[in-house]
C-alpha cells in the first residue's frame, strides 16, 4: 500500500471508539490504535510488544487462549467477551470481533468495551437478586447471609457486616458480621466507622490515605488488618435504620476500593435497607402473634406448638418430659386492693422469675389471666420436675417490689404431667396437668 493511503488509514483507525489490535502467531500485539489508551489504559507505545495474555484477568486466562487457539486454526469469531485488567488496576469488559490474517500471520481483532453495559446488567441482577432475598428469608440471618453473598458477586471483601441501630435508636448493634478469617467479632475500626457513617447520614470510604481521619486508639486496634474499608448508611423511608460495611479484599497485592466502589455499594444500599426493613417488620408481627404482650412470653399458640414438638423429640428419643400448670393463688385481691397496674407488674415479675426457675431450652409460656405452664425437656427422673416446683414456690415467695411502696410475694398452685407416665399425646397431658394443680389449688384453698 502506499505509504500516504496506508498512514490515512491509520489516522481513520485512531478515531475509531474501538480498539483495533493486531496480535503476532507468539500472542504479543504489533499494532494497536489510539483508543486502546481509552479502554485499557496503556498507550499504544506501551502495549505494542506486551503478550496479549498478560493483560486478561486470571480468571478468564484459559478460555481466551482457547478462542485465540480456534481463530487462528480458522474459525473468526465476532461475539468473544472476555475481561482485561485496565493500568490503574480496574476491570473492563470486552467484546471482540477477531479473525486470522493467514497471509500477514497476525490476528485481528476490534475490542468493543461493554464495561458499562455490563455493570448496568450486574446492577439490575444485584438489585433483583436483593428482592428475592427479601422474599425468600424466613428470618434477618437468613437475609444477611444472602445479602452476604449477592454483594459478595459484585464487590471483592474479606469482611461483610450488618450493625443496625439498637431499640433505643440510639447506638449500633452488630447483627451480622462475617470475616473471611473466621473472626466474628468487630473490632473497634469496625465499630468506629460504623458510628462515623451514621452520624454523617453519608457512605465513608476509607483507604490507608483517609486511615488518619480515625482516633489514633482506633488505628492501634485495627493492626494489621487490611485498612480499606467503605461504610454506607442504610436508608429507609423512616429514616437511616444501620450501616454497611465491607472490608477490602487481603489478597497480597489487592487493590483497595474506589470511589466506583463506593458509588455501587450506594446504590445497592436502599435495597438492602428496604429488604432488612420489611423483614424487622415481618420478624415483629411474627413475634407479636406468638407472644403475649404483657410479658413477652410465648402464648398459647406457641406454647402449643413447642409442646407438640418437644413431645415429638421426646418419643424420637425414647426421653422423658414433663409440663407444668401453674395458677397463683388470690391473684384478684391484687388487682383489686392495689390496681391494675400492680397486678401487670406482678405478672412480669412472675414472668421473669419463672424463666429463672428452669432452663434456656425449656420454655416458660403465659395462657393467659394469672395461668403459666412450663415445659421441661430431657427430664431423667420424676424428681426433676418436682425439684423445679419446689424452687418456684421458692422464688414466688420472696417479696416483689411492685411501684412504690407495694412489696408482695405471690403463692402459686401447680399441677405436674409427666410423659410417657400420663399420656402420650397433647390433650391428655394437658389434662393431666390441669387437673394436678386444680387438685392442689383446693388443698390450698380448702386445706386438711
Ligand atoms: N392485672 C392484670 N390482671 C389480669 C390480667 N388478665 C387477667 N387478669 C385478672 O386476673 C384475675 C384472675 O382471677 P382468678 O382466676 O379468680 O384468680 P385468683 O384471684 O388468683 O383466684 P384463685 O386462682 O382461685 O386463687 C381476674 O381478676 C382477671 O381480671 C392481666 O393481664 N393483668
Amino acid at each position: 500500500m502506499h505509504k500516504s493511503s496506508a498512514d490515512t488509514i491509520a489516522r481513520f483507525t485512531d478515531l475509531l471508539m474501538d480498539a483495533v489490535c493486531m496480535v503476532d502467531v507468539d500472542g504479543r500485539f504489533v499494532f494497536v490504535s489510539a483508543a486502546c489508551e481509552r479502554i485499557f489504559g496503556y498507550t499504544p507505545q506501551e502495549m505494542v510488544g506486551m503478550r496479549m495474555i498478560d493483560l486478561v484477568a486470571p480468571a478468564d486466562r484459559e478460555r481466551t487462549l482457547a478462542a485465540a487457539r480456534a481463530i487462528m486454526d480458522g474459525q473468526p469469531n465476532s461475539r468473544f467477551e472476555n475481561r482485561y485488567v485496565r493500568k490503574d488496576g480496574q476491570l473492563v469488559y470486552i467484546m471482540w470481533s477477531a479473525r486470522w490474517s493467514e497471509a500477514d500471520q497476525l490476528r485481528v481483532a476490534v475490542a468493543h468495551d461493554v464495561t458499562a453495559s455490563k455493570q448496568a446488567e450486574r446492577m439490575q441482577y444485584t438489585l433483583y437478586a436483593i428482592s428475592e432475598a427479601a422474599h425468600a428469608s424466613d428470618d434477618l440471618p437468613a437475609l444477611f447471609q444472602r445479602i452476604h453473598r449477592i454483594i459478595g458477586t459484585m464487590l471483592p471483601a474479606s469482611g461483610f457486616a450488618v450493625a443496625l441501630r439498637d431499640e433505643q435508636g440510639k447506638g449500633l448493634r452488630f447483627a451480622y458480621h462475617v470475616h473471611a478469617g473466621g473472626g466474628a467479632v468487630p473490632h473497634a475500626l469496625a465499630r468506629w466507622l460504623g458510628e462515623e457513617v451514621l452520624r454523617g447520614g453519608a457512605p465513608v470510604l476509607l483507604t490507608p490515605a483517609t486511615m488518619a481521619l480515625a482516633p489514633p486508639s482506633v488505628q492501634a486496634a485495627a493492626g494489621a488488618e487490611p485498612d480499606c474499608w467503605i461504610g454506607v448508611p442504610l436508608t429507609t423511608t423512616q429514616g437511616d435504620i444501620g450501616v454497611l460495611l465491607l472490608q477490602g479484599g487481603d489478597a497480597p497485592g489487592q487493590a483497595g476500593y474506589t470511589d466506583q466502589e463506593q458509588e455501587l455499594l450506594t446504590f445497592v444500599s436502599s435495597q438492602v435497607a428496604t429488604a432488612i426493613h420489611r423483614q424487622q417488620l415481618h420478624s415483629m408481627l411474627r413475634f407479636m402473634a406468638q407472644h403475649d404482650e404483657l410479658t413477652q412470653l410465648p402464648n398459647r399458640r406457641l406454647f402449643l406448638d413447642r409442646l407438640q414438638m418437644a413431645l415429638a423429640r421426646a418419643q424420637r428419643h425414647q426421653g422423658q418430659m414433663a409440663l407444668l400448670f401453674i395458677d397463683l393463688n388470690k391473684f384478684k385481691q391484687v388487682n383489686d386492693e392495689h390496681g391494675h397496674d400492680c397486678g401487670d407488674e406482678l405478672l412480669r415479675e412472675v414472668a421473669r422469675r419463672l424463666k429463672r426457675c428452669v432452663r434456656e431450652s425449656d420454655t416458660v409460656a403465659r395462657l393467659g389471666g394469672d395461668e403459666f405452664v412450663i415445659i421441661v425437656e430431657e427430664v431423667l427422673v420424676a424428681d426433676d420436675a418436682l425439684r423445679i416446683v419446689e424452687k418456684i414456690h421458692q422464688v414466688l415467695a420472696a417479696p416483689m417490689r411492685l411501684g412504690v411502696g407495694v412489696s408482695l410475694a405471690a403463692t402459686a398452685s401447680i399441677g405436674v404431667a409427666h410423659y410417657p407416665e400420663h399420656g402420650d399425646d397433647i390433650h391428655q397431658l394437658m389434662r393431666q396437668a390441669d387437673q394436678a394443680m386444680y387438685v392442689s389449688k383446693l388443698q390450698e384453698t380448702h386445706p386438711g
